[in-house]
């Protein structure tokens, strides 16, 4: 089995030991930190070319097992991979418009899994998006609530104003507007379990005379400028490359004239929005988000303008999420006796590498995550933001 082992592998002094179907151990470096058990002999043949789409398949499948800490058995897969790899991607892909029907199923897989699950591992308000460290010492739950303030001090909510949220998930950000800031909130999500939990969530804390949630998809949104502000938290990674020119328009046409409009979510490497390269983007596509796409910065600024938008801030909290979802990893791997109680194996395995191996992602720079503040300009062509940016530090 050594012998049948690429020699790049065996000269990398890698931490890993190697389990075989025999009881047969090799350690490719000295104190091992992770086991990597290899149940049929199959497997072997993969660690010739080890994409991080077939070994994290194979763990999926149950063929091959993992044991050690989840973030060292990320980053171990990867240095295997890219030794014997390289720095390989494909391209950007072919890319389709999208139907809602399509989108819907692809939604549904992801965000129905199970309310209880996500509850093991987010913060208390459920909010499942990049947090805000802004000292980089917060807890989880403190660094989601500074998320959602920075948010609506960039929207310069005022009481009163008529908020939409596009993409609403569990409703956090909404309750957290109706009850802090005193505005309105119409949120849509395409996940009828997050419906479900996000509106009994604003009984409990009364809210329903002030924040509305609705199963509702972008492209169904009232275009006839009701909404003095727009904010869309993690959502624009499902629309696609093809819609996008679609999304934006439809915020366009929801804000009213001098109205704001924050797009926050993951943005590509690549300005050809190419997946994440040696198999990454092919194992979150398949398992994790089906049809998700990540743009490149300049695509969205670009869509926002040709939408009609003036782009007028732009931040980038990439280290904030790799930090996030170290978080939300631990917590699962805390978590992990009642986690499979509330999800099939498979689905458990999947997440486990999904969390831990978009932290490694977000820390090693394949991907970046942008807060996209844009105005809706009044005829004359002025705006609504203040002089200097003073107001959102105080
Ligand atoms: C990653 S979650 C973010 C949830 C929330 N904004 C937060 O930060 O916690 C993405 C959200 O986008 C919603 N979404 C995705 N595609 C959508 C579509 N076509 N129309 C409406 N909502 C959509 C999902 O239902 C989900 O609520």
């Amino acid at each position: 089995m050594f012998a049948q082992l690429p020699p790049l592998l065996r000269d990398l002094k890698l931490p890993l030991r190697l389990q075989l179907w025999d009881g047969k151990e090799i350690d490719l470096g000295p104190n091992p930190t992770v086991t990597m058990t290899v149940k049929d002999p199959s497997v072997v043949s993969l660690l010739s070319r080890p994409s991080l789409d077939t070994l994290g398949t194979a763990y999926v499948e149950g063929r091959l097992e993992l044991d050690g800490p989840i973030l060292e058995v990320i980053r171990l897969g990867d240095a295997l991979s890219e030794a014997v790899l390289g720095e390989e991607d494909e391209g950007a892909p072919e890319r389709r418009s999208r139907d809602k029907a399509t989108d819907a199923a692809a939604i549904s897989y992801h965000y129905d899994l199970s309310n209880d699950f996500y509850r093991l591992w987010l913060d208390r308000e459920m909010v499942y998006s990049c947090a805000y460290f802004p000292t980089g010492s917060e807890d989880l739950d403190s660094a989601q609530q500074a998320k959602l303030h920075h948010l609506c001090r960039k929207l310069r909510l005022k009481a009163g104003e008529y908020l939409l949220d596009v993409g609403c998930g569990w409703g956090g950000l909404a309750r957290f507007a109706a009850r802090e800031y005193g505005v309105r909130v119409f949120g849509i999500t395409l996940s009828q379990e997050q419906l479900a939990l996000g509106k009994e969530r604003v009984r409990a804390e009364g809210l329903e005379g002030q924040v509305e949630l609705k199963l509702l998809d972008y492209r169904d949104l009232p275009q006839d400028g009701r909404f003095d502000k727009v904010v869309s938290v993690g959502m624009f990674e499902h629309v696609g490359h093809a819609n996008m020119p679609t999304y934006c328009q439809r915020l366009f046409g929801a804000v009213r004239a001098g109205g704001l409009v924050m797009n926050h979510g993951i943005t590509a490497r690549h300005p050809d929005g190419r997946p994440v390269g040696r198999g990454a983007g092919d194992f979150i596509d398949r398992y994790v988000f089906p049809h998700g796409e990540l743009p490149h910065l300049a695509t969205m600024v670009t869509e926002l303008s040709l939408a009609g938008m003036e782009v007028v801030d732009v931040e980038s909290l990439r280290l904030h999420y790799a930090r996030t979802l170290e978080f939300w990893s631990s917590n699962l791997e805390a978590n992990l006796a009642k986690a499979a109680q509330l999800v099939p194996e498979q689905a458990l395995r999947i997440w486990r590498l999904y969390l831990a191996g978009c932290s490694h992602a977000f820390q090693k720079g394949w991907i970046n995550l942008h807060q996209i503040l844009a105005s809706k300009p009044h005829d004359d062509g002025s705006h609504e933001v203040p002089w200097s940016r003073a107001d959102l530090y105080r």
